[in-house]
């Protein structure tokens, strides 16, 4: 159905209903796809374990920008202002280069078959699937998983803008991050329900894994509000180890896990470090602390009920990758995902 695009608007919810996509999309043109991906991913991700964490965010930032369409991966050129440079991924977002390999695999297997747009899908499901079941993850089977919808074509071009004012910041208030994802479906009634649920499922459950550098989090150390005093509700021990990573001057690029009890594994830990005080981002714990009633609860029951998260959070990233796919004749089908054809 050409320039048919049902975008992720029309039924359900957050991209819920009717995408356009189908995960038998490459069933008949391309049947070894999601192995190919798999077994660089397992390559990849054994070298570095965080890996799996940059492809998963990888993807977040491409669908909150012009939607899941591979925009993300354009390299600056005489057209292209590059979204690379944008405030939340300059310095920050990574997983490029595997990315490429992925791609360079497929177009050997399945010449300009594959779109960029869902390599990145693939690579976000099978980050979280490879972090559930391996050895140093421990033995943890029933991990999430999801059937993913395909069939996302490349866009032609990126939004720096887009970049800076859609992706939601680290010292963002609960009121900040629901705005922004409203933002991404603005048809919806009901949607600052659904999203104060869906920030609960993904916002924190893919801060399960990975690390953010220190210039993310040392206003809660340092001066929360302006007044030259720490976030009141940061656990103070915890509060006194992040100090010693991240210096009140200085020391912006030191790292710190996102969740300390477990950063390679995907589990429910970090919703009890929220519990706790222990949430790294100001973005996380404010879903604690906002009093918004429903996110407080889900941080609760996900903190108690690790299959209902990662059921959940499998449904949320369904949701999150439908979000305004190309589809039909719209976009293309790149051959190298750092430009257009
Ligand atoms: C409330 C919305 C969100 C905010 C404010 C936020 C913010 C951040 C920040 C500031 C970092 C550290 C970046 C750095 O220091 O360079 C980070 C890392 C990360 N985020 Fe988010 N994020 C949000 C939602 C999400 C979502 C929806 C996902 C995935 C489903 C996700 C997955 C990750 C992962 C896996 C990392 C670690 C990346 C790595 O180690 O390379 N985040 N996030
Ligand atoms: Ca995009
Ligand atoms: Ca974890």
């Amino acid at each position: 159905f050409p320039g048919y695009n049902f975008g992720w608007g029309g039924t359900g919810h957050f991209g819920g209903g009717y995408s356009g996509l189908y995960p038998k999309f490459y069933q008949f043109s391309c049947p070894q796809t999601d192995d190919i991906v798999m077994s660089v991913l397992e390559r990849a991700i054994a070298k570095e374990p965080r890996m799996a964490a940059s492809l998963l965010r990888l993807h977040f930032h491409d669908c909150f920008v012009q939607g899941c369409d591979a925009s993300i991966l354009l390299d600056d050129s005489t057209t292209i202002a590059s979204e690379k440079k944008a405030g939340p991924n300059r310095n920050s977002i990574r997983g490029f280069e595997v990315i490429d390999e992925i791609k360079a695999k497929l177009e050997e297997a399945c010449p300009q078959t594959v779109s960029c747009a869902d390599i990145l899908a693939l690579a976000a499901r099978g980050s979280t699937v490879l972090l559930t079941k391996t050895s140093w993850s421990g033995d943890q089977s029933g991990g999430p998983n999801w059937e993913l919808p395909l069939g996302r074509r490349d866009s032609k071009t990126a939004s720096l803008n887009g970049a800076n004012s859609n992706i939601p910041a680290p010292n963002s208030t609960i009121q900040n991050l629901i705005t922004l994802f409203n933002r991404q479906g603005l048809n919806q009634v009901d949607l600052v329900a659904l999203s104060g649920e869906f920030i609960g499922q993904v916002c924190v459950g893919g801060h399960t894994i990975g690390v953010a550098r220190c210039v993310t989090f040392k206003q809660r150390l340092y001066n929360q509000n302006g007044n030259n005093q720490p976030d009141a509700t940061l656990d103070r021990t915890y509060s006194n180890g992040l100090r010693t990573v991240c210096p009140k001057t200085g020391g912006d690029n030191n790292i710190s896990p996102l969740d300390f009890a477990s950063p390679v594994r995907f589990d429910n830990t970090y919703f009890k470090l929220i519990l706790w005080g222990k949430g790294l981002l100001n973005s996380d714990e404010v879903l604690m602390t906002g009093n918004v009633a429903q996110t407080v609860e889900l941080v609760k029951t996900y903190a108690t009920d690790e299959g209902l998260f990662f059921s959940q959070f499998a449904k949320s990233m369904v949701n999150m990758g439908n979000i305004s796919p190309l589809t039909g004749f719209n976009g293309e089908i790149r051959k190298n995902c750092r430009r257009n054809n």
